[in-house]
């Protein structure tokens, strides 16, 4: 099984990014980057050990993940400790290239918001395996996904290199093991739990994005 070679510190819980998302909102609904930056690290875990065909995807993933981290640890990170902070203080100090890529191809708001939209691909891939049957396919629920999602801001060669990548997911039960939870209605449980955990993140965070301009950032 792909999972099985996945070192333990390497394994994928789902629990673990339940966790980590649970971890995302502050009393005052606002999001914070570390957890989410955590979650997502979480995520590639789990797609590190679907195989190789999916090298492309961790790798662009973990290098905006390593953006927001740098942000995070560097000398202005107390601004970066909620997505909220970290829009003001960008915008304030004119740190972000609002319609064309210039000066600041790499700022949090840009960054964030490339894994802000695969965050809608993965509530709507959850969706459908929470409520997917045995035999449906990993494969078909992924490609929907996508392209009622990521794929809108994807060029079509990256289109095509995702849409084959998808055609190797494995099967539903051998998805569901990787996950790490139990048996497949401890999986749909945990789904339930935590998707609208997810979409709570992904509605705050494109609500503040929507007020600012900031959706379509190149
Ligand atoms: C809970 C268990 C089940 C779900 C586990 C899912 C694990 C998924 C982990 C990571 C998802 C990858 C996130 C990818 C972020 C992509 C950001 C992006 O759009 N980048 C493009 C634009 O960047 P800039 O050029 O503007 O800097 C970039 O061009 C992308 C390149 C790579 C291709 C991205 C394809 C994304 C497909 C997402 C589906 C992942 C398939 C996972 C299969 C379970």
């Amino acid at each position: 099984m792909a999972g099985s070679v996945a070192s333990d510190d390497q394994k994928f819980c789902l629990t673990e990014v339940l966790d980590t998302f649970k971890l995302c909102l502050s009393e005052n609904k606002e999001v914070y980057l570390e957890h989410y930056v955590a979650g997502w690290r979480g995520l590639v875990k789990f797609l590190n050990s679907l195989g190789s065909v999916f090298g492309f995807i961790s790798k662009d993933a973990v290098n905006k993940i390593q953006v927001l981290v740098n942000y995070l640890n560097g000398e202005n990170g107390s601004q970066y400790v909620t997505v909220q902070s970290m829009v003001k203080y960008e915008l304030d100090n004119e740190l972000v290239d609002l319609t064309k890529r210039g000066s600041h191809p790499e700022s949090g708001c840009r960054t964030l918001l490339r894994l802000h939209r695969a965050l809608r691909w993965l509530e709507l891939f959850l969706e459908r395996l929470r409520t997917s049957t045995e035999d449906s396919k990993t494969s078909v629920m992924c490609a929907e996904s996508y392209n009622e999602s990521l794929a809108l801001y994807h060029p079509w060669v990256v289109r095509k290199a995702a849409g084959m990548a998808f055609c190797v997911l494995p099967g539903r039960p051998a998805f569901f093991e990787v996950m790490n939870v139990g048996p497949p209605e401890q999986v749909v449980a945990m789904l339930g739990e935590a998707l609208p955990l997810i979409s709570e993140v992904y509605q705050i965070t494109e609500e503040l994005y929507a007020q600012h301009l900031l959706l379509d950032l190149p």
